[in-house]
């Protein structure tokens, strides 16, 4: 699992520019959400989230965060409605964390930040894979999921004790019969605004679908997220932390709200 690319001094945020340019693209993910300057649009549906626990497969230390992958060779696991047109299939889920409670997340909400951001990424099915629909302005939808310091959260359980096998970079297990319904809070309720990947190579192809409720997440387990290592076995120990990017300009954007 070889990247040219980290969130460390030498090879973070500010130097992707460097073999991905259209990291000062136009379109640029994530952003600060000013919940004022967000309009509501009565146009926007509802999502629908239908997922079917058996589609998920596996359990990643991808080096830069961990991923639950998704078996996505039919429409069994779909996110349809909301601000996209069509069906958009389930791929994998991850999250970004930080090293203390008062930072971690990607998107901010009026200047604050929370402790860890999830993403569930959906492709486009009018395109034949991930990879393709990935380079397409309408390609990706990522629904974007809150986490804030309170109770430990039962249904982040499954997820943080796999993390036990897959402690360092490279590392992967069976990881079955999940639901990531169950990871979402009560509301649907969403702003959304077009973006793009928030790691390299930072595509422009992104729906973003940034729910305002929070799911909860305890300072315990958000020792778990941070027990996980950026490095492989035998090499210099790193703790995955502040695997976020900061927030990017928004060159004019409009971010649409779902609510009233
Ligand atoms: N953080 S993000 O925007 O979801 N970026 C992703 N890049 C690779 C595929 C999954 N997601
Ligand atoms: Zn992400």
């Amino acid at each position: 699992m070889s990247h040219c690319w980290g969130y460390g001094p030498s090879d973070g945020p500010d130097k992707w520019c460097k073999h991905f340019p259209i990291a000062n693209g136009p379109r640029q993910s994530p952003i600060n959400i000013i919940s004022g300057q967000a309009s509501y649009d009565s146009a926007l549906e509802p999502l629908k989230l239908n997922y079917d626990p058996s589609n998920s497969t596996d359990i990643l230390n991808n080096g830069h965060s961990f991923q639950v992958g998704f078996v996505d060779d039919t429409d069994s696991s779909t996110l349809t409605g909301g601000p996209i047109t069509g069906t958009y299939r389930l791929k994998q889920f991850h999250f970004h964390w930080g090293a203390s409670d008062y930072r971690g997340s990607e998107h901010s909400v009026n200047g604050i930040k929370f402790p860890c951001e999830l993403h569930l990424v959906h492709w486009n099915t009018k395109y034949l894979s991930f990879g393709e629909a990935a380079s397409h302005p309408d390609g990706l939808a990522v629904v974007g999921v809150f986490l804030k310091i309170g109770a430990a959260n039962p249904r982040l359980q499954k997820v943080l004790d796999a993390l036990e096998a897959i402690k360092s970079k490279g590392k992967q297990t069976t990881f079955s019969n999940f639901d990531p319904k169950t990871l979402l809070p009560d509301s649907l309720d969403y702003w959304t605004y077009n973006g793009s990947l928030t790691i390299p190579p930072l595509l422009e192809s992104v729906t973003w679908i940034v729910l305002k409720e929070s799911v909860s997440v305890s300072i315990t387990q958000m020792g778990k997220f941070r027990s996980l290592k950026f490095s492989g076995d035998g090499e210099a120990h790193c703790c995955m932390q502040d695997n976020y990017r900061p927030t990017q300009p928004l060159k004019g954007r409009k971010v649409r709200r779902s609510f009233k």
